[in-house]
């Protein structure tokens, strides 16, 4: 579908067939990303990954995100110490300072949320708000980087010859904290609230995180290997509740025609019942194997596809099935007093990240890891 938003020509791309044609046909007419003047603001002049136009910078950015960030043992050391504060969490309560930190990155994040989820929404954002709100990003991101990673990318790898800035640097940081947040968490919290509609589904997925991880202090990376319906139930979230379902909006940097013109991922062509919450479709043994959504099945693409695909899809399944097997592990599950499965709100806000439009609100009944199987 074409629409006009001003004098902005928008192809609207919702058919599996105009996907194929813009992510992998005509990849490289839409490899570049619009103009937005907040967006700008937030990221030093769209220094980051995410806004960056197609060029050099943008792809050295994403090889040294990749490379230096999102590496295997990056992710693995990261998901170790989160796993591991998970756990501490559950049995000492949460560290003061840390909290606080993690409250600015939240209002920092919601704010940048707010401002790039509309349509040139900048011009109805009052600029000085939009200032104040890249001088807290500023403020959190200095920290970090004087902190925690300063030879990180400047030094970087020696084969490559890019430089970038301290505020490169920052600016790449705030797409990895940006980027890998909202996305994560909202997984994470459409996952709870369907389990909370099935709680022979949840029970059945608890029996499975329980039994793989024994009486350990928590799930490992390994343990969650291994757990199936898990997988499943996070793949049933990434299709019925994509968490960015407009992608990153894209930009043809050359005129071109695409195909005429149905949503993919519920396209009744492509899923059965595509509406309803069913983990099960991807634990279907028998030929055609189930949809994947690393970039090749066009009716699945939660991550993107082509070359501005997500980087962080790897870190993001593994952060969530591990949280997910956290959770499960840790709690026992229920809804408010009075409530019952059929009272949960289950519409979406709208923005460029989908939430609960009603917050979750849950029972959670810690249990001792040494404690027997699901009572
Ligand atoms: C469930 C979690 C996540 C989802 C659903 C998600 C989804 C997406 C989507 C749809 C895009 C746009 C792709 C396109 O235009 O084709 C994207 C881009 C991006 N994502 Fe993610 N993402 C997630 C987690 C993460 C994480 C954990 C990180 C980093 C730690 C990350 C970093 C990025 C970056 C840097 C880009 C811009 C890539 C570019 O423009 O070349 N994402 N993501």
């Amino acid at each position: 579908m074409l629409l006009h938003i001003g004098k902005v020509p928008t192809l609207v791309v919702s058919s599996v067939e105009a996907a194929r044609e813009v992510l992998k046909i005509q990849d490289l007419t839409f490899a570049t990303r619009p103009f937005s003047a907040a967006g700008a603001t937030l990221t030093n002049g769209c220094r980051n990954v995410s806004f960056a136009p197609d060029g050099e910078h943008w792809r050295q950015g994403k090889k040294a995100a990749v490379v230096h960030l999102l590496s295997p043992n990056k992710v693995h050391g990261l998901l170790y110490a989160f796993s591991d504060g998970l756990a501490c969490r559950v049995v000492a309560g949460s560290c003061a300072a840390r909290e606080v930190r993690t409250q600015r990155f939240r209002e920092a994040i919601n704010g940048a949320t707010a401002i790039l989820s509309g349509p040139r929404l900048e011009e109805l954002f009052p600029s000085l708000a939009l200032k104040k709100l890249a001088k807290k990003w500023n403020a959190l991101l200095d920290e970090i980087v004087e902190v925690d990673f300063i030879d990180l990318l400047l030094s970087a790898d020696p084969a490559v010859d890019y430089a970038f800035s301290r505020d490169d640097v920052k600016v790449i940081f705030m797409d990895i904290i940006a980027a890998g947040t909202d996305t994560s968490y909202v997984v994470l919290e459409w996952a709870m609230a369907e389990w909370m509609k099935n709680p022979a589904l949840m029970e059945r997925t608890q029996r499975e995180v329980r039994e793989a991880a024994g009486g350990k202090p928590a799930p490992t990376e390994d343990d969650v290997a291994g757990m199936s319906h898990l997988r499943a139930v996070v793949k049933e979230v990434l299709r019925l509740h994509m968490p960015a379902p407009l992608l990153i909006p894209r930009e043809a940097m050359a005129a071109t025609r695409v195909l005429g013109y149905d949503a993919m991922a519920t396209d009744p062509d492509w899923w059965e019942v595509p509406e309803e919450f069913r983990p099960e479709r991807f634990l279907r043994e028998e030929p055609p194997p189930p949809a994947d959504f690393r970039g090749s099945d066009f009716q699945f693409l939660p991550f993107g596809a082509g070359r501005r695909m997500c980087p962080g899809m790897n870190f993001a399944i593994c952060e969530v099935e591990l949280a997910l097997a956290g959770l499960l592990y840790h709690f026992d599950w229920s809804l408010p007093a009075g409530m019952v499965p059929e009272d949960l709100d289950m519409a979406e806000s709208s923005g460029i990240t989908v939430r609960l439009k009603t917050p979750l609100r849950l029972v959670a009944v810690p249990r001792s890891p040494n404690s027997g199987m699901l009572t």
